[in-house]
């Protein structure tokens, strides 16, 4: 198999139990999926249907109760807290729909938050953040605070944050759920770009269907399961 199409996340049977009181929730069941580097992936489904609980299963913030999880080359599923911690800073970029900056910091220091705890230089990290803001069309706003950017500004920041370590592996929960037409747009073709220019694989969560057209595939899942899937 061509490194072009090895598979980045394989899913077998996987499954996820919650405790609620006495009860046992089940947002995910006996799912199985394969989804391949440098695929744009988007999931859909209704509220409580369990992508967020999948997209966490994927980057590593979560585990599952039974089944295999291999992403990146490395089964997750079973990895201690601490190796996990360390797979995800090397491995995923997280973008989350209200971005969660750090309001008191710049985007420069934003971005760059993730590469304080490497073992990088000063100087290194500066070229790093200075080429990622740069690359996600942000190089004028350096050294403006998300309250002096607009929505669509302080996503891209959030993407360079989510890139700035080079991760294999990028997930976004409604990464344009709180932009309006233009910003979305304008994100979404970001992140286009990151999956054809720069071989990144994405996995989205949307409930917009215009996100989820840019994808290269979509599922939908329903009380946990899988139901179809389309060419995007
Ligand atoms: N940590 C948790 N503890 C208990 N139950 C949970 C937990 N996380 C998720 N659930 C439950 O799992 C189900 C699926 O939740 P999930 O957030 O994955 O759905 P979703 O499809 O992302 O929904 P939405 O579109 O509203 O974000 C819900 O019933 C939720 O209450």
């Amino acid at each position: 198999m061509s490194e072009h199409n090895r598979i980045l996340i394989k899913c077998r049977n996987l499954t996820k139990h919650y405790k609620k009181g006495s009860r046992l929730v089940t947002p995910l069941e006996g799912l199985d999926l394969d989804v391949q580097q440098g695929e744009f992936l988007a999931l859909m489904g209704p509220s409580g249907s369990g992508k967020t609980t999948l997209l966490n299963l994927m980057a590593g913030i979560d585990q599952p109760s039974e089944g295999l999880l291999e992403v990146c080359g490395e089964e997750i599923g079973k990895l201690s807290r601490s190796r996990l911690a360390r797979w995800r800073a090397a491995n995923v970029g997280y973008i989350f729909q209200l971005y969660h900056l750090v309001p008191v910091l710049t985007a420069f220091e934003n971005v760059e938050l993730p590469l304080l705890l490497s073992n990088m230089s000063r100087r290194e990290r500066r070229e790093r953040v200075e080429h990622t803001l740069a690359l996600v069309g942000l190089d004028g706003r350096m050294h403006h605070f998300p309250k002096e950017l607009s929505g669509g500004q302080e996503q891209r920041v959030a993407i360079a944050r989510a890139l700035v370590t080079s991760p294999d592996l990028l997930v976004a929960d409604e990464p344009t759920g709180d932009l309006d037409r233009e910003a979305a747009d304008s994100v979404l073709q970001l992140l286009h770009q990151l999956v054809t220019e720069y071989g990144k694989t994405i996995v989205m969560v949307t409930h917009d269907p215009r996100a989820a057209e840019r994808a290269h595939r979509l599922l939908h899942l329903e009380k946990g399961r899988l139901l179809e899937t389309e060419a995007g």
